[in-house]
């Protein structure tokens, strides 16, 4: 099957100044295209436009000027074929793991009650979380709480996953363990990811391509490959080419964080 791709095309974004007339650019002529299957991280000092980048192309965003395309249709508004994983997990509280991972499926209505069961049963499995259906999400830790977000989209079956520091919440360890678990499922189920972080190892752990972004008013500075080895875990770190990159990734952001602090670009 085809995999959808994204293409940023010309992007600015700008947003009212609260309180008065004029507006401030976020996001300046921003162009990208992630290939169907890639996975792409987007890192870029605090505030550059990263969230507001995903935002638009999960369809929450409107562009002030160009346009973005999935699978060659202009976004519009938010849509099934995009799956949003944000930092907070946005899980109901009150609903059991398994009835938050069925939600998606059951108000869509497709599927009878015998393949929504065996549907999310299948996808608790697959993110760690057999056994865990009864469970309220009180009862889980931060790292079960994202595996509950990650099956509740993943249910779905999005060509096109958005994730905005899905994992930026966590504890280093549990970090680690949830970033193999996502290295896991993409090489089992390849879909089109753009995942947004400002963390160097995240992103070079992850992606086949790092696209880094400058300081306010955001826009792409580098597009960088990353060709290592897949399939990757935490031991990808020890690479050469890893700590290579690594190394050019950190003055990248480097002189980007001065810019942040020194106003430039505002
Ligand atoms: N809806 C909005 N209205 C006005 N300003 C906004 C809106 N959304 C974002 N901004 C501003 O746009 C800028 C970029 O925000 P954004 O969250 O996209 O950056 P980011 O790179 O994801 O930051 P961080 O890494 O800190 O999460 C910020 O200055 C933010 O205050």
């Amino acid at each position: 099957m085809r995999v959808a791709g994204i293409v940023l095309d010309g992007i600015d974004v700008e947003f009212a100044k609260p309180g008065a007339k004029t507006t401030v650019r976020v996001l300046d002529d921003i162009n990208l295209e992630v290939a169907g299957e890639e996975f792409v991280c987007l890192l870029g000092p605090s505030g550059c436009g990263k969230s507001t980048a995903l935002n638009l192309i999960a369809g929450f965003v409107p562009p002030t000027r160009g346009q973005a395309a999935v699978d060659g249709r202009p976004v519009t508004g938010p849509g099934p074929d995009r799956g949003v994983v944000f930092q907070d997990a946005n899980i109901f509280p009150w609903m059991t793991v398994a009835k938050n991972v069925a939600f998606g499926p059951s108000v869509q209505g497709r599927l009878s009650g015998r393949e929504l069961d065996e549907r999310v049963s299948h996808y608790l499995d697959r993110v760690g979380l057999a056994g865990f259906g009864d469970h309220l999400p009180h009862e889980l830790s931060g790292g079960m709480r994202q595996r509950v977000g990650l099956a509740r989209v993943l249910v779905n079956d999005p060509p096109v996953l958005l994730m905005d520091e899905p994992f930026g919440a966590l504890d280093a360890q549990t970090r680690i363990t949830m970033q193999e678990l996502l290295l896991e499922l993409w090489d089992r189920d390849r879909k089109t990811v753009l995942f947004v972080t400002h963390d160097i190892d995240e992103a070079l752990l992850l992606g086949d391509r790092v696209a880094v972004m400058s300081a306010r008013p955001g826009r792409i500075k580098t597009v960088l490959d990353v060709p290592l080895p897949r399939p990757r875990s935490y031991d990808a770190m020890a690479d050469p080419a890893f700590v290579e990159l690594k190394n050019r990734l950190f003055h990248e952001l480097r002189d980007e964080e001065r810019h942040v602090h020194t106003g430039e670009g505002e």
